[in-house]
């Protein structure tokens, strides 16, 4: 089946790249930016749309655009007649005649408008449209969403043409169309008179299609159940363990009388402080859920009226739904699961969550800026130098007594693999011991004997070839198995002896661990790991945490800092030199794991994909401190420093993370020149499946990173053997420029990104800190001491993060602050995984408290 070359998103989203125009290193035009230097209008405009004042001039402008034409149909419609005449002869008489005449409260202009919106085409449904003008302009200004914009606005253009329709019918069946058109709009009427006379009152069976086949696409319902007499299945908390890494079955089960009085008692406890404020319902976040009286959603509606039950696709029982009781039992705070239900009528009010919606115009770096090597595509191996190897392997295998049956050839980018069938008796073993006699025969370095090829029979010899292909970024990231690519962290790492484009999955890996000698392409490879990371994933979607001891190697992501790096609350510098940083970054990541853990316990999930999920269902409420979690990769480019200067203080935070952080979603990729056993010790390599090494000095290093030889017979620049699930594969990693990319990093970096990196736990070492100081100073409180203390008891919640996200805070000032909540017993002592008891009941008591310390 023919793929497309690149994946229908690249293409979308592919702009015309306008980078500046910059000499590469050679001095000349790079090739993506060799482009034209007349004033860019499409860019200019582009710059105008994302610079955040413009948008601030339009949203306001929208939404009193949208008061206006509210006004101007309202007013039409209740002046109608007298006006549609005023329009008729406004352009027949002066206008100021016309204007004076006019009864609209907008003028002669609000009258025309509303004459063509109303009159002429949708009736009463025209107030659709000033209602989606009011939401675009609201988005615009406050950079939130009051209902989710590209639904409600197909919502609404469905139900304005809709109702026009419908009273259209009316209308014309009522003969009524002197006095009522206007209710209608031209668009109905017109649309029954044309067919009233075809199809008579299967006009209102078309109309009612409509309708039917409207809500079946927008409420994505996939199949209609006959009704029967038991209530309809109602999805059950699956009751099961809590913890995170224990498998579980999916089924769904039956409801039981006990469980669903549970939940609904367990809802009426819950106090009304843990219901979300008015403002949160409306926004992309999601929230808790309604109450089931408030709202019945369309497909309720539906299945009420027709007497048949809708299953809608989203209505997914939720097994996964953590055990009720024990969580409450667990939690301080009154708290209830989201009735499933709800939640759902959540997405069909809200849509789906969407994690990238901080960002919506971020655009992926497109394919142009990675350098076309057009003359490098094919490795040159001519007819005679195969025939010349062929012999020579034969002959030299004949002198040691070894027939074959045959011997085949697959030219691959660096290497040509010679396949031989032996013939019968031959001891494998014995030719793999032949490996250096090959090799002096045929006078090439980097020969390669595996023996048996797996799963194939043969015996294989890797032969160099003399002229090798540069595989260039370029033609992998372009190519459809990569583009195409459905992994969760696909990485592309080069191509095969048989010139298959390697595309893996580190998620799945879910560590790597890198070694080679210096020059042989480690840091491209690296490069390589991050250009694909980037070309693939949303900033939302993925977060890197870079340490470079070298300090040279990282620097060029550091453009990536508000798109796509994490670090420390307190460090300034996002890609981490120092080692004393980087020990503490590893611990930080390790609390971050264990509070992605928590998140994952109580949403009763077993891994990051099944929890982001859930949430994206809005099935977790955030006011719980639930959130949707990227990826977070954490790459060290050099563990060999690392490990001299601070060994175990290193040693032990990156087994710990790579022994448990697969599943919530931490990924690591470690990279060492040297793999000597006092830098890659048996406590890492053991956490680490899955290995990839570039030419090692000697086969002891092979056999430190790769548990076998070959790894010293590598050619470099980019040759390379990755082993993982026990197999043994040879990779020429694709080559990528630092100019290629300072490029990728300069297009993503001057997008809009986040206010600032992705602020990973506060972690003080031995050493201490500001956090590290438990005897908090009162007379010293932060400034929003008072918001803060007013909010958790509103919220009845001790936690940071609620804190965190109201008072938009980083993690390390709202730690402090609840510090200084604690000391002041507004909020009780630090337990663990749990929510901190809430000490003060009510805003009341609150108030008095605060007034006493400031009369401190
Ligand atoms: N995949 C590749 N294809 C072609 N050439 C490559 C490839 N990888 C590396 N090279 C060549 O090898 C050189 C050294 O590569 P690189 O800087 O990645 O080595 P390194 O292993 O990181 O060295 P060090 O450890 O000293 O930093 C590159 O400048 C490039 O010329």
């Amino acid at each position: 089946m023919a793929q497309p070359t690149t994946s229908p998103r690249q293409n979308t989203l592919r702009r015309p790249a306008e980078p500046r125009p910059r000499a590469n290193r050679d001095g000349n035009p790079s090739p993506a930016r060799s482009q034209s230097t007349s004033f860019n209008w499409g860019a200019a405009l582009d710059r105008w749309l994302t610079d955040q004042r413009s948008t601030l001039t339009l949203g306001v402008l929208l939404m009193g655009l949208a008061l206006g034409l509210m006004v101007a149909f309202m007013s039409y419609l209740l002046n109608g007649p007298a006006d549609q005449s005023v329009v008729g002869a406004a352009f027949s008489e002066p206008l100021n005649e016309s204007g004076s005449e006019t009864r609209n409260w907008v003028g002669l202009v609000g009258a025309y408008v509303a004459h063509v919106f109303v009159f002429r085409w949708f009736g009463v449904g025209a107030l659709a449209i000033p209602i989606i003008v009011f939401l675009a302009g609201y988005k615009m200004t406050f950079g939130s969403e009051l209902l989710p914009l590209s639904r409600t606005t197909t919502g609404l253009l469905f139900a304005s043409v809709w109702i026009s329709l419908i009273l259209g019918y009316i209308v014309l069946v009522t003969d009524s169309a002197e006095t009522a058109s206007v209710w209608c709009g031209g668009i109905g009427y017109e649309f029954n008179v044309a067919l009233y006379s075809l199809f008579g009152w299967g006009n209102l069976a078309f109309i009612a299609f409509a309708l039917f086949a409207f809500v079946i696409y927008f409420f994505d319902v996939r199949s209609i159940k006959l009704p029967t007499f038991s209530r309809p299945s109602s999805p059950k908390p699956n009751r099961r363990s809590s913890d995170p890494l224990q498998t579980y079955s999916e089924s769904e089960e039956e409801p039981n009388e006990e469980d669903e009085q549970d939940v609904d008692d367990a809802r009426e406890t819950a106090p009304e402080s843990i219901q979300p404020p008015l403002a949160n319902t409306f926004a992309n976040t999601p929230v808790a859920p309604p109450a089931r009286e408030q709202e019945t959603p369309l497909p309720e509606v539906i299945a009420q009226t027709t007497g048949v039950t809708l299953t809608i696709k989203n209505r997914e029982a939720v097994a996964d739904t953590p055990d009720s009781s024990e969580e409450l039992s667990a939690t301080p705070a009154p708290t209830f699961e989201p009735d499933p239900f709800e939640e759902d009528d959540l997405v069909a009010l809200h849509g789906l969550y969407d994690p990238t919606i901080d960002l919506p115009q971020y655009q992926y770096p497109v394919n142009e800026l990675l350098t076309d090597y057009p003359n490098s595509r094919k490795a040159q191996v001519s007819d005679d130098e195969l025939t010349v190897n062929k012999e020579k392997i034969e002959n030299t295998l004949r002198n040691f007594g070894i027939e074959i049956d045959s011997i085949q050839a697959s030219i691959g980018p660096t290497v040509t693999l010679y396949e031989i069938i032996p013939a019968k008796g031959v001891r494998i073993s014995k030719i793999k011991s032949l490996e250096d006699d090959i090799a002096l025969s045929l006078s090439a370095l980097g020969i390669r004997i595996i023996a048996p090829m797996p799963g194939m029979g043969t015996i294989g010899i890797e032969v160099p070839n003399k002229n090798r292909e540069m595989v260039s970024m370029r033609s992998v990231i372009t190519s459809d198995i990569f583009s195409s690519s459905k992994f969760d962290l696909p990485i592309v790492l080069g191509k095969t002896i048989s010139n298959e484009i390697y595309v893996a999955d580190l998620a799945k890996m879910p560590h790597l661990l890198m070694a080679g000698a210096t020059g042989q392409g480690k840091s491209v490879g690296l490069n390589v790991l991050l250009t694909s990371l980037i070309y693939k994933k949303h900033p939302s979607q993925l977060k890197l945490v870079l340490v470079d001891p070298k300090k040279v190697e990282l620097t060029l992501f550091n453009k990536l800092e508000r798109h796509f790096l994490a670090k420390l609350p307190d460090s300034e510098e996002p890609i981490i030199t120092d080692t004393k940083k980087v020990v503490n970054t590893l611990n930080s990541l390790c609390i971050e794991m264990d509070n992605r853990y928590n998140l994952l316990k109580d949403a009763g999930c077993r891994n990051l994909k099944e929890y982001n999920a859930k949430f994206i269902k809005r099935r977790l409420n955030p006011e719980k401190g639930h959130h949707f979690l990227p990826y977070i990769v954490l790459i060290i480019d050099e563990l060999a420093d690392l490990m001299m200067t601070a060994g175990k203080e290193v040693e032990q935070p990156i087994a710990r993370l790579a022994q448990l952080a697969r599943a919530i979603g931490i990924h690591l990729v470690v990279a060492t020149q040297r793999p000597s056993v006092n830098v890659i010790t048996g406590l890492i390599k053991a956490n680490f499946p899955a290995r990839l090494s570039f030419k090692v000095t000697s086969k002891i290093d092979s056999r430190t990173i790769l548990d076998t030889g070959g790894a010293e017979q590598l050619v470099g620049m980019g040759d390379m053997l990755l082993s993982s699930n026990s197999d043994i594969i040879r990779l020429q990693c694709p080559f990528v420029d630092t100019n290629e990319i300072e490029d990728i990093c300069e297009f993503v970096g001057n997008q809009r990104g986040y206010d600032d990196a992705y602020a990973l736990p506060e972690f003080v070492g031995d050493e201490g800190g500001q956090g590290d100081d438990k005897d908090v100073d009162m007379t010293n409180r932060d400034p929003m001491f008072d918001e803060a203390a007013r909010l958790i008891v509103i919220h009845q919640q001790g936690s940071t993060s609620l804190i965190q996200r109201k008072l938009k805070l980083g993690y390390n000032r709202a730690g402090r602050l609840v510090d200084q909540l604690e000391a002041a017993r507004i909020v009780g002592p630090f337990e663990g995984s749990k929510a901190r008891d809430v000490l003060v009941q009510d805003l009341q008591t609150l108030e008095e408290i605060l007034k006493r310390l400031k009369g401190e």
